[in-house]
């Protein structure tokens, strides 16, 4: 079956002046298929970001190509909703205003606007709040507004940058369940970057374990838990089993890199 989203060869350098470049991507192939969730962890600076970002069209690969539906990534698009840890609202538009900004854009009617819109804010839980100016937010309402409106569009593919990364530990908990639960109503294609490695593997089918200097892929881990995913689950040894090899993993890479810079130093 064609993957939904395919990085092939993917690359990315950053001209860092007087003729040095750095490599922040080397040669990322990885096929996402329709309808699946998965994770990416890695230490900092393995280019998570970047490879999120070329998947969004936000940024352009040195080398290689993101194609989604066979069809090669040149910029930003509607089936692909993009949301970041840094909740990127409209500062002068209300909650519902945000929440409706794409739909808006999309044409879509008033009244079909205000339902879809609607519905999305109370799912995040912010019904109280539909008429308040960003301002008056805390982050963790912020970025629950940022959802709304990224789901809102209904995209068929959500990039998912540390979505949840700013938030408090319940608040962090409900998101996740409740994007699981949407996400197994509608069968969205799922690419979510984390640090967590519990959260990564909660999430997941799949775990995309990633190396730093220079950014690459490293390992993929199947995650295999059954869905709905509850906290039955969450305690069961099973998941403290795939927690520990996905930690393994993202630690000893962290840990030889230290040791390779103290034998640098030295
Ligand atoms: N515009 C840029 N110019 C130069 N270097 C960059 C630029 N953007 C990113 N980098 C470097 O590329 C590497 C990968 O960055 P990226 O943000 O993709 O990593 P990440 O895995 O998402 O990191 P983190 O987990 O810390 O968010 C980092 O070393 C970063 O410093």
């Amino acid at each position: 079956m064609k993957p939904k989203i395919s990085f092939q060869g993917v690359s990315r350098q950053f001209d860092l002046g007087h003729g040095e470049a750095f490599l922040a991507l080397d040669r990322l192939s990885l096929d996402i298929a329709d309808g699946e969730f998965v994770t990416v962890v890695g230490p900092s600076g393995c280019g998570k970001s970047t490879a999120m970002n070329i998947a969004a069209g936000l940024m352009k690969p040195s080398a290689g190509a993101v194609l989604v539906d066979g069809v090669e990534v040149s910029g930003p698009g509607p089936e692909r909703g993009v949301i970041f840890q840094q909740y990127a609202l409209f500062p002068w538009l209300t909650v519902q205003e945000n929440v409706e900004f794409g739909l808006k854009i999309a044409g879509v009617e008033r009244a079909e606007r205000k339902r879809t819109a609607d519905h999305f804010i109370e799912l995040v839980g912010l019904s109280r709040f539909a008429d308040a100016l960003p301002k008056m937010l805390s982050g963790g309402m912020k970025q629950r507004c940022a959802i709304a409106r990224a789901y809102a569009v209904n995209p068929k593919i959500l990039l998912m940058d540390e979505p949840f990364g700013a938030l408090d530990a319940l608040t962090r908990v409900q998101l996740q369940d409740q994007l699981l639960s949407t996400w197994s109503r509608e069968r969205r294609t799922v690419m979510f970057i984390t640090h967590d490695v519990d959260e990564a593997v909660y999430l997941a089918n799949r775990v995309i374990v990633m190396a730093a200097k220079p950014g690459r892929l490293h390992r993929i881990i199947d995650v295999g838990l059954p869905y709905p995913r509850n906290e039955a689950i969450r305690l069961s040894p099973e998941f403290a089993a795939i927690r520990n090899s996905v930690w393994h993993e993202v630690y000893h890479q962290h840990a030889s890199q230290t040791e390779q810079k103290a034998l640098e130093e030295n």
